[in-house]
């Protein structure tokens, strides 16, 4: 197509010198129509060009960011750490987006490099002193082309951290206004908003000034070369050497090689972002979960009565030793209540005991498997953790509830009867609209004791045969609280319970109670060396 594309002028130029017959309509008539079908081509072979072009480009981006989301599920919170949700957020979205910049134009850059070839060619047939000046704009050009991509690709990463850095600070803003405003520090994020957008402004206008200066230079030396070719080509018009189609051709050539030098330019801009991209893109993909999935793992036990056991378990953050040598172990209708002080390692041993985290050293076995033999998704289907602070998704009651299970409409009655277990069903029958009601982003038109009673009904709703609860009646009054634990032995007397928390409730419920020794007190606990 670009053949076609590029022999238009030679079109003109035929159409000029012989079409153009005093008397001979018939043959200015064919020459004219000749043009225009050439130009129809063109048009139904462009058209059909960008569609495919548009649907593949969309396919690809389509996988990358599944396949980003996906990988970034099978992470865990240690593989995850330093990359922040909006960072990651902009790298399945502007990066991707650079991807597909790139990616659909890559086609193009070929047929346009192709039709170079073809322009060359014919201006070499129409006359060499022309094919020189037009050859000779190619080095000048890739001259320019050494220069500036590096500058360029600096500036991009440069950029492309900005808009992680501000996604952050948005998502921070998003999320971290309600918590800070009772302390009235909104200002502080919404300064730390305002300081990285500024940040990204002052990097975007470098960027473009880089750009802007690569894309003018590119574009004026073919348009001078045009000039010194209408000249010479003028000359030899004069002289009587070429034609006045043929001018007319060679200034047409001339304007579509100015013009694919400079697409071809633009597409190395994109090419060098698209690269910048990748690589962060590839960063992802590249973490691996420090959980991984077992090389080699065993069946899953079957499921009914469970047995979890803990034995050995050291936990260590940073320098810190938070858990050592710590044992546990609960069956089937049984509730062991996990205390100690703030910071002595309950939620870590928790986390432990429901394989969200390794620990540094002893081993977690359900029914006598190592849970590190198991594979995640067997893990997750026997055991259900329920989070200190948990978090919804946005939508509906009904979708918050059923996250990550069938969301079949005749479960509403499971759903009424976890809720009724979880204490949840009075505040239920309060909302108009009841299962369909409508909650906001993480939850945030809920109160946290709700959010708490709805994350177990969710829970519950997984029928696990071991249920770690971390804290989850803490925002409770006494009176939910005992009504929350009462229908629950009630409704699951199977089920083998593992609650970390100080309330009395829970300890006055518990089998047993595993007391958890105080975190070691260091001068920055104690004070020591203040004042
Ligand atoms: N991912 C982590 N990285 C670094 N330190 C951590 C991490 N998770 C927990 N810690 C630290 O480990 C210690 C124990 O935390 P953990 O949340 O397990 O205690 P806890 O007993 O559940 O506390 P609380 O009663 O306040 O919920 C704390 O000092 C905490 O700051």
């Amino acid at each position: 197509m670009q053949g076609l594309f590029v022999l238009l002028p030679w079109g003109v130029q035929q159409a000029v010198d012989r079409g153009i017959t005093p008397g001979d309509a018939v043959q200015t008539a064919f020459w004219a129509a000749a043009v225009a079908g050439l130009g129809l081509l063109i048009t139904v072979g462009q058209i059909a060009f960008q569609w495919w072009n548009y649907l593949s480009g969309a396919r690809v981006i389509k996988q990358t960011r599944e396949r980003l989301a996906a990988h970034v599920l099978e992470l865990d919170r240690a593989a995850l750490a330093g990359h922040g949700p909006g960072e990651l957020a902009v790298r399945g979205g502007r990066d991707a987006e650079a991807l597909w910049n790139w990616l659909s134009g890559v086609v193009e850059t070929v047929q346009l490099i192709a039709g170079l070839a073809v322009i060359l060619g014919a201006l070499l047939l129409l006359d060499p002193l022309l094919a020189v000046i037009g050859v000779a704009v190619i080095p000048l050009l890739l001259g320019l082309a050494a220069v500036f991509p590096r500058r360029y690709e600096a500036a991009s990463l440069v950029l492309g951290a900005a808009h992680g850095d501000r996604g952050a600070a948005v998502e921070g803003l998003l999320s971290g206004t309600a918590a800070v405003r009772g302390v009235g520090g909104e200002h502080v994020l919404v300064t730390r908003h305002h300081d990285h957008s500024a940040e990204v402004t002052r990097q975007t206008v470098r960027v473009a000034r880089i750009g802007t200066l690569w894309g003018a230079l590119a574009s004026f030396v073919p348009l001078a070369a045009a000039a010194a070719g209408l000249f010479v080509g003028g000359l030899a018009a004069v002289d009587g050497r070429l034609t006045v189609g043929g001018l007319l051709a060679f200034a047409s050539w001339m304007a579509m090689l100015a013009q694919r030098v400079d697409t071809l330019v633009g597409q190395q801009t994109m090419r060098r972002q698209a690269a910048a991209s990748a690589a962060r893109i590839a960063e992802v993909l590249a973490l691996a979960p420090r959980l991984p999935e077992p090389a080699d793992p065993l069946p899953a036990p079957p499921a009914g009565p469970a047995r979890l056991a803990g034995t050995g378990i050291r936990v260590v953050h940073g320098d810190r030793t938070v858990l050592d040598d710590v044992g546990l172990a609960v069956r089937s209708g049984e509730t062991v209540a996990v205390t100690g002080v703030t910071g002595s390692g309950k939620t870590s041993l928790l986390r432990v005991l429901a394989r969200l985290d390794a620990p540094d050293a002893g081993t977690v076995t359900l029914d006598g498997v190592r849970l590190d033999r198991l594979r995640r998704r067997d893990v997750r289907a026997r055991i259900g953790f329920v989070p200190q602070r948990p978090v919804l998704t946005s939508g509906t009651l009904r979708s918050a509830l059923l996250l990550g299970a069938e969301l079949t409409p005749d479960r509403d009655g499971e759903l009424r009867a976890a809720c009724h277990v979880a204490a949840f069903d009075d505040d239920l029958a309060g909302f108009p609209d009841g299962l369909d009601t409508v909650v906001g982003e993480g939850g945030t038109t809920l109160s946290g004791g709700q959010v708490q009673r709805i994350a177990l009904a969710r829970a519950l709703l997984r029928e696990p045969d071991v249920l770690l609860l971390d804290d989850v009646t803490s925002a409770l009054d006494t009176g939910t609280e005992n009504l929350v634990l009462t229908r629950l032995r009630a409704a699951r007397p199977d089920l083998a319970i593992v609650f970390a928390g100080h309330r009395e409730a829970v300890h006055a419920l518990a089998d047993r109670v595993v007391a958890l020794p105080a975190p070691p007190v260091t001068d920055a606990t104690s004070g020591a060396g203040r004042g």
